[in-house]
């Protein structure tokens, strides 16, 4: 479970007996398809999500940049972003492994959201740890979980954001491990995670790659996409990870500005791929936002999706190895580009892919094919950028 000198399992020893059944469930399920599990994951995710999501010619972008622009429409997935794909899968695997309750964090609330629709439509319960500050800043997504059926576990520690709800999720989980399996929403955490989370989001790159060959009969030149934990970034990239001719793009939530405030121990950026030092979080050694003492930062995005102060091994590794690049761009211009593709490809992107398609207006090296992962949809976001957009 090693990508470089990233990743590892960095657990209390309490977690341990957790994370070796994990382990052992990912290998037999997952990677041999043992009882058909991979077969039932494919047919739910097709009848339930509603894959294949289609990969749209935007033909406004592609006159407006003068390169040809595809969006992979994860928005038009069951509950509207990437976050089903994970969650299901993750979700079935605990029936399989006898399981009973599920419970997982959530920041944006799409991943809480989509581990409570999954859990219901398999009958399990569930229970999401979402930080305080996020509820209030992403309401309809709590709507929308306890409609599922799903108990709300509101974390008012620190910044009330993903931080610390992943932090109290964890310590849940050492203690009810028995039962209770641990749905982490992005390919971040102690191995298997980050590998298995990817698993369950490369259909979003396969089925691009496949679709890309059947309109046009070649690869894309570029495939860009947002990293908050960096889950729909190696869900979109892994099936071109070989294909050294297609560059991935990783955009990061630069926030208001790149510089670090040392003496305020809070970054105002979520750019940890592209300032983040090595360190570790939630289990696994990544690149983290930190300070000069190894603090790890507060960090900041105006989409909740994108506010993080890790990024998961796996991307951290190969933005290193330089096949995947690290870009970011700021909350103005991802409010731009959510009002730009609202209105002109009537679409209203999530706040966090619409951090990938600003990268557009500076993407002139991106050639003459580039996909781009529409995430998901705006909805959780109309109140915060009305708000936004009247403050600017
Ligand atoms: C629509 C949408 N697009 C992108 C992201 C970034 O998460 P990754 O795909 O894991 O980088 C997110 C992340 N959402 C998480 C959540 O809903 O809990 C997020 O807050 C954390 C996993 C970072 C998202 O909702």
């Amino acid at each position: 479970g090693k990508f470089g000198e990233y990743g590892g399992q960095y657990v209390p020893e309490a977690l341990m007996p957790a994370i070796s059944e994990l382990d052992d469930a990912y290998r037999r399920y997952v990677l041999n398809n043992e009882d058909g599990f991979m077969d039932e994951f494919r047919a739910r995710l097709r009848d339930f999500g509603g894959r294949p999501t289609p990969l749209q010619h935007a033909e406004t972008l592609s006159s407006r940049y003068g390169f040809d622009v595809y969006l992979k429409r994860e928005d038009l997935l069951h509950g509207g972003a990437h976050k089903l794909n994970n969650a299901l899968g993750q979700v079935l695997l605990a029936k399989y492994m006898g399981k009973e309750r599920i419970i997982a964090e959530t920041g944006a609330g799409q991943h809480g959201t989509a581990t409570a629709m999954a859990s219901a439509h398999l009958d399990m319960d569930c229970e999401v740890f979402m930080g305080e500050r996020d509820i209030n800043r992403q309401r309809p997504n709590v709507f929308r979980m306890r409609l599922n059926g799903a108990e709300l576990n509101p974390v008012s520690t620190g910044s009330g954001t993903l931080k610390e709800a992943t932090n109290e999720a964890m310590r849940e989980w050492a203690t009810t491990v028995e039962d209770t399996h641990y749905v982490i929403g992005s390919v971040v955490g102690p191995h298997p995670f980050p590998t298995m989370v990817r698993d369950f989001q490369s259909v979003i790159g396969t089925e691009a790659r496949r679709q890309m060959e059947e309109k046009l009969g070649c690869l894309p030149n570029s495939v860009v996409a947002c990293a908050g934990g960096g889950s729909n970034t190696m869900g979109a990239f892994d099936a071109f990870v070989d294909d050294d001719a297609v560059s991935l793009v990783a955009v990061e939530a630069g926030g208001s500005g790149l510089k670090i405030d040392e003496e305020e121990d809070l970054a105002p950026n979520s750019a940890s791929l592209s300032i983040g030092e090595e360190g570790v979080l939630h289990g696994a050694r990544t690149k983290l936002l930190q300070n000069s003492d190894g603090q790890i930062l507060e960090s900041h995005s105006v989409s909740a999706g994108l506010d993080y102060a890790g990024v998961g091994p796996e991307l951290a590794d190969l933005v290193d190895d330089d096949r995947v690049r690290a870009v970011s761009v700021d909350d103005d211009a991802a409010l731009s580009a959510f009002h730009r593709l609202s209105r002109t490809e009537g679409i209203i992107p999530a706040l966090e892919t619409s951090h990938a398609l600003a990268y557009l207006e500076d993407g002139a090296e991106l050639g003459e094919k580039v996909v781009v992962n529409v995430s998901g949809r705006g909805d959780k976001d109309l109140e915060s950028v009305v708000e936004e957009t009247e403050k600017r």
